[in-house]
């Protein structure tokens, strides 16, 4: 069928939220497309009880909705491009970044309204690897617990009492319109983002050019750039999402510019390089120089000793 688009999608209200605005944009830009869910489970949606750099968290996300395409009971798949490997297996492109949204990390808790007022020795519930080494690098004395599930279950397990605050993205919180839970938004200083954390992408099968047509409307010129950024840094680091890695790009005008940081899990080592540069010509020349820049600074990164932070963990 022609005018017919299957979305794979996990269970999770993020995903739910994420299929859902996909399917909005769609039909504003082609209002007679018929739009269908495939909803589905996948490895990492089952293994909720250890954290997931133990369980080889690349990709634990993303595999199932890729049988799907491949099995073509499915047409493409919606993703945080905070959960995409960094190497799409073969098959499979990423020809859509959607428009960001609010990027910055969040401080949840019902006692305290920002990092600074935490009491010492406060426990802090994060599963990410870069949430914890950047904020043992800013309070050493903070006691970091393991905190893992979906947004809702996260917050449950703060209400029921078993941490004093938890870090979540601000962008899955605003999805959801959990946004007033939101104690403090991180500024980038103290607390930079993950690669293409807010950012939501459409993957589908190589060169499948009836699906990628209908889809193009969707795609944001700005937040691919930085996106392509980040990542480009992030896959030459060798990093998954599951890694001490923060990488954080803005774009102004044709400047841009990128900041990456990698940190030892105890936060007593962040190694920050930051670096910028004017765009130039075409779109997909402008890509390929954000690319570039994200090598630049993955190189940074490893002559100041980023290899053997990362080597730490394995
Ligand atoms: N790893 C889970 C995940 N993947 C994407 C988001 C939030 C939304 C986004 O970054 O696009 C979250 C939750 C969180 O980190 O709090």
């Amino acid at each position: 069928m022609t005018n017919r688009i299957r979305i794979a999608t996990r269970k999770s209200p993020l995903a739910i939220w994420q299929a859902e605005y996909v399917k909005t944009e769609l039909l504003k830009h082609h209002s007679d497309l018929q739009v269908e869910f495939v909803a589905l489970s996948t490895r990492g949606d089952k293994i909720l009880d250890v954290a997931l750099s133990k369980v080889g968290g690349k990709g634990l996300f993303v595999k199932e909705l890729e049988v799907a395409m491949t099995d073509d009971a499915a047409d493409i798949a919606v993703h945080s491009m905070k959960d995409v490997p960094m190497q799409l297996p073969q098959g499979f492109e990423l020809p859509i970044i959607c428009e960001r949204e609010d990027p910055s990390d969040a401080l949840v808790s019902h006692h305290f309204n920002s990092i600074e007022a935490l009491p010492q020795g406060a426990v802090v519930g994060t599963s990410s690897l870069r949430r914890q080494a950047q904020l043992l690098a800013i309070r050493p004395d903070l006691t970091i617990k393991v905190l893992r599930g979906n947004v809702g279950t996260r917050l449950q397990r703060l209400d029921d009492g078993e941490y004093d605050a938890i870090l979540l993205a601000a962008a899955g919180l605003k999805r959801l319109g959990l946004e007033a839970r939101i104690a403090q938004r991180l500024n980038k200083d103290d607390l930079l983002p993950a690669c293409g954390q807010g950012a939501v992408g459409i993957e589908t099968r190589q060169g499948d050019e009836r699906i990628i047509q209908l889809l193009k409307p969707l795609y944001h010129r700005e937040t691919a750039l930085r996106v392509s950024a980040e990542r480009a840094m992030n896959r030459a680091l060798d990093g998954g999402c599951q890694v001490p890695i923060a990488g954080f790009a803005l774009l102004s005008d044709d400047q841009l510019s990128l900041e990456g940081r990698v940190g030892s899990v105890d936060g007593r080592q962040l190694l920050k390089v930051a670096e910028q540069i004017t765009l130039v010509g075409s779109d997909d020349e402008q890509l390929a120089q954000a690319e570039q820049l994200g090598l630049s600074v993955a190189n940074k990164l490893r002559s100041q000793g980023a290899d053997a932070l990362l080597a730490e963990l394995v």
